[in-house]
Formats: C-alpha cells, structure tokens, sequence
C-alpha cells in the first residue's frame, strides 16, 4: 500500500511538472500564428506577457523566502559581536585592541618595553626580533587555525582542507607544508624562547643552523616564503596563562607550567573571530591510560609527563567555554 501510495504521488508530481512545461511549449506556437494579423497587438501582449512573468517570479522569491526559509535566513547571519559579548564574561579586561601579530614599527620606531621575557612578552628579545620583523611580514587574514603537525590530508571531511594561519614553533615544525597547508596558508610562529627566533631568523636568512638550545631537534631545512611568515604577538600567551589558567604572573620563573598551543589558539579566536568552533580537542581523564590524547594519533597522556602542562586545569577552561557557549566543539572522543 505505501509502495503504491508513493508512486501515486510522484507520478502527481510528474503530472503538474509536464502541465507546467507543457504551456511553456504552447505558447511560442500561438505567437506565430497570431505574428501575421497585428503586429502591433502581440507586441503589446508580449509586453504584458513578460512583466507578468517578471512579476510572478519576484513575488515568488520573496513569498519563498518570508514564508518558507525565515530560519535559514536568520541563521546565515553572522551573530557579529556574540563572541565579544560572552568572552568579556570569561576574561577580565578583555579588548579587541591589541594586534595579532607583531610588528617592525614596534620595535624599529618605538622600543615597546615589554614587562615580561618569552613566551608572555619580548623582553631582552628586542634585537632579534627587529631582524626577524625586517624580512618577515603582519597582514592579518581569515581564519582556520590549525597547530603543530595536525594533519588534514585524509581528515577533510571533520575539519575541512582548507588552513589560512598554522601556529607552530620549532620543535613542532615537522610538517609537510606542501601537503597539510594550502600555498597561501600563514607560518604563525608562537616563540617560547629566544632560541625559537634565532632559528627562524637563520631558516629564513639560510645562516648556519644551531642544534643546541631545543627540546626537541627542529628542522634544519625548512622550505617556507618569509612573506608568509609571522610572529605572534606574546600578548595572547600571557592572557591565555593569566586569565585562563590563573597562572601567578608575578613569580613566573617559580611556575613550570605553560598553556599549550591549543588554549592558545582558542584564546586567540577570541579576540578576534565572531563565531569560535573547535575541533579534537579535550583529553582523556587522567586514570585513563589507554585512550589516545591527540585526536588523530596513537599516543596517551603517559606521554605528556613531561611537557609542562596542566591538562586539567586546560580541560577545566575549556569546559567552562563550551558551558559559557563561546566556542561550539566540532568533535567528541
Ligand atoms: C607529547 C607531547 O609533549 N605533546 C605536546 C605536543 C608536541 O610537543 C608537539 O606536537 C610537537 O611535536 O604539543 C602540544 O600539543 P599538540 O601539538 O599535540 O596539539 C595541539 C593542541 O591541541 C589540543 N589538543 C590536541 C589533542 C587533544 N586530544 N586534545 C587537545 O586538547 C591541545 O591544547 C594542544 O595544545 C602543544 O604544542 O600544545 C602539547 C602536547 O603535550
Ligand atoms: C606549548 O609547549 C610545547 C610543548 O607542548 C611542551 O611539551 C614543550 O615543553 C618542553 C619545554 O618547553 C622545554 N623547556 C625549555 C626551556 O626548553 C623542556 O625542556 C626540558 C628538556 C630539555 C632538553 C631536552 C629535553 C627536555 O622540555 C619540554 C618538553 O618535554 O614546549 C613546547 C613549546 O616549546
């Protein structure tokens, strides 16, 4: 009974459908018969003809989009300011003011004086970065942020293929650019010690590589356009541990602890997206000793013992953002 049931009413569908093409098939026959009596009157006919059909097919469009898609309307507008609104309530003294990446007119015209060394500001790094800011550049773009060696070769379908600014530094560095980032993606350095500036200054000036001084070897050959690279401006790393984290900034040498790239880059979104969405992000419980932190990966949280994070605390501020509704998380474990 369904079965005939539907093909009743696809075979309505279809009748209507030929109706309807059928009386656009009509109508050129008939004005060539009436072509050879009056001119006159079928051009006049042809005029009323069109501004009816012109009417028609605009009172439609708008019938349609008052009385069939008025959700689908409102929710391609991009809710400016919510993101604002709500991360003001997460960070005190939040502003929009402060640029993303850092610029030569700071530390060439001005000498800005940051009160604190790297990673949460560029104290005693003056002379370096001045190089570094020479040949590199701070035009800021649209964004899909990705860190370190996440991959997106064989994951687009979760998180898209397209990377507009990669954060990384240079012990994470070990990306294949050509195949997880598109031509035009930015090289967002987020430096942590002086060190990482020293590198970047020699990848790009192709000067002689240092190996001491890293956790961890970075690559000694790295195939990046200065003109795509930029610094990130450490502002983002001291409100991320001062304000997220709850970091003490006063006795920071006494702290081993750090944000991790990930609550960084969250941080970041905030202060400069209008709608924040997330993706493979949140660890395992700390008992839980087989799942595998990294959403893509094999490894478990054994293996961050020693990386100077507090992923509590981290799963903790993350929390309170999903709760708080500032960012939307894309995946789930
Ligand atoms: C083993 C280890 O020390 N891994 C650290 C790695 C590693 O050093 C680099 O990938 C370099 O190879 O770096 C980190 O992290 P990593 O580069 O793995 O991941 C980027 C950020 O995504 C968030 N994340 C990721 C996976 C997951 N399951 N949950 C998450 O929340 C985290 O916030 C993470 O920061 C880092 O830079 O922060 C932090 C990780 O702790
Ligand atoms: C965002 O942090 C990055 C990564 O997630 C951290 O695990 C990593 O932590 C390393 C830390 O930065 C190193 N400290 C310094 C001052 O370099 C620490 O160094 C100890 C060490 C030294 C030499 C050889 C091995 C270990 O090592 C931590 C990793 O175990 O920092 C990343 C940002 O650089």
């Amino acid at each position: 009974m369904e079965d005939s049931g539907d093909f009743h009413n696809s075979c309505e569908v279809t009748s209507s459908g030929r109706d309807e093409s059928n009386s656009h098939w009509v109508m050129p026959h008939l004005l060539i018969k009436m072509l050879s009596k009056s001119r006159w009157k079928i051009l006049a006919l042809l005029v009323v003809f069109a501004v009816m059909v012109w009417y028609y097919t605009s009172w439609e469009e708008r019938y349609i989009q008052l009385f069939y898609f008025p959700v689908q309307e409102e929710k391609s507008v991009c809710p400016q300011g919510e993101v604002e609104k709500k991360t003001a309530l997460l960070i005190g003294n939040y502003t929009r003011d402060h640029p993303l990446f850092l610029q030569l007119k700071d530390y060439f015209w001005v000498k800005t004086i940051s009160p604190y060394e790297l990673p949460y500001g560029t104290k005693g790094s003056e002379d370096v970065l001045l190089r570094l800011l020479a040949i590199t550049s701070y035009s800021v773009p649209e964004t899909i942020l990705r860190l370190n060696n996440a991959p997106v070769y064989g994951y687009e379908q979760d998180v898209g293929s397209k990377t507009t600014m990669r954060l990384f530094y240079p012990e994470s560095a070990h990306f294949n650019p050509k195949r997880e980032n598109n031509p035009d993606t930015l090289l967002v350095l987020v430096p942590f010690k002086p060190m990482d500036f020293h590198w970047m200054e020699s990848i790009l000036n192709d000067k002689k590589r240092v190996r001491k001084g890293f956790w961890k070897q970075p690559p000694l050959i790295w195939d990046a356009n200065p003109e795509q690279v930029r610094i990130l401006n450490p502002y983002f790393m001291e409100i991320t541990a001062a304000k997220l984290l709850n970091l003490p900034m006063k006795q920071l040498r006494k702290v081993k602890q750090k944000p991790t790239t990930g609550l960084l880059a969250i941080t970041l979104a905030l202060h400069f997206c209008d709608v924040v969405h997330i993706a493979g992000f949140g660890y395992p419980d700390s008992g839980n000793k087989k799942q595998t932190i990294h959403y893509y990966e094999q490894i478990t949280l054994k293996s961050m013992a020693a990386s100077e994070h507090n992923v509590s605390h981290e799963a903790l501020a993350i929390k309170k953002m999903l709760e708080l509704r500032v960012v939307k998380n894309l995946t789930y474990f």
